[in-house]
């Protein structure tokens, strides 16, 4: 695809491998993509498809062992710099939050990691503004712990606590996988008005094809290390004879596939 956005990563033939000899695993290969500015795009594909190895190229965690990767036009050398401006969220809230900190202090102490820091003021008036995003009262989590929230709650303060940061590029890793179909659906709701609020590039990494399919502006399908097929989720639906975006459909709701149909055919028109 041709976009006269930035390109924000550009990945050309990359490939990443794990051990050698006979236990060599080749978890990405030969994968090549640009993502733009402000897209919203989702890597789907089954377990061990190498969706999250690619996720954490990008945020620089892993190197490519072959081939060239590139955030904004130069390879990722200095990962707090980085992390200045790519973000993620990962998938257990919980895992996120320390039990024994308030939320607010913890919502707080996420902008220390910025190069310029926020006054104290302007911090505290961030993180209200994430909260408010996500649509919960400061007042309400105020004196409150990690454990006196639901899941689905929690994953809220995941969100509020990014739009307080407000990163350019956010890597959201099964991030809603932890709450109900309805809180999903919301969470990506908040996860799309955030991206067009702060004029984000949002990268999602999922199973569910129907979940990508309603977000996206495009997907991009993995398996067995390889991007098998992409474009946008009318494009991705129209290719039917790509037999592993066959089984991922197959996996969703019959519910869901029909409404995707009527959707995904309609944006064409
Ligand atoms: N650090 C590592 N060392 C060795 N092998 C690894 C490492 N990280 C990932 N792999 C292997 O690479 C392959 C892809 O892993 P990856 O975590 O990207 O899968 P995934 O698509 O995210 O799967 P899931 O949806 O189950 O998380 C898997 O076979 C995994 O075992």
């Amino acid at each position: 695809m041709q976009s006269d956005k930035p390109i924000v990563f550009s990945a050309k033939r990359i490939s990443k491998d794990f051990g050698a000899g006979k236990s060599l695993k080749t978890a990405v290969k030969d994968v090549s993509f640009d993502i733009y500015d402000e897209e919203f795009i989702s890597i789907v594909g089954g377990s061990g498809c190498g969706k999250s190895v690619l996720a954490k190229i990008m945020l620089g965690l892993y190197q490519p062992t072959r081939g060239q990767f590139l955030y904004r036009d130069k390879p990722i050398k200095n990962l707090k710099d980085h992390w200045n401006e790519v973000q993620s969220v990962f998938q257990d809230p919980f895992g996120c939050f320390n039990q024994f900190f308030t939320i607010r202090s913890q919502l707080e102490d996420a902008l220390n990691i910025l190069k310029d820091k926020p006054s104290k003021e302007e911090v505290r008036r961030r993180v209200d503004e994430g909260l408010k995003a996500v649509n919960v009262a400061p007042a309400d989590i105020e004196g409150k712990y990690p454990f006196e929230l639901s899941g689905g709650q929690m994953q809220r303060m995941l969100l509020a606590r990014i739009f307080a940061l407000r990163p350019k590029v956010l890597i959201a890793d099964e991030a809603t996988s932890m709450v109900d179909a309805c809180v999903r659906a919301n969470i990506l709701d908040y996860l799309r008005k955030l991206k067009d609020e702060l004029k984000m590039t949002v990268v999602f990494v999922t199973h569910d094809i129907g979940l990508a399919n309603y977000v996206s502006d495009r997907i991009f399908i993995m398996h067995d290390g390889k991007i098998v097929n992409q474009g946008t989720p009318a494009e991705v639906l129209d290719n039917t004879n790509e037999p592993h975006t066959l089984r991922l459909l197959d996996d969703i709701p019959e519910v869901h596939k029909t409404e995707w149909i009527k959707n995904s055919h309609r944006s064409k028109k």
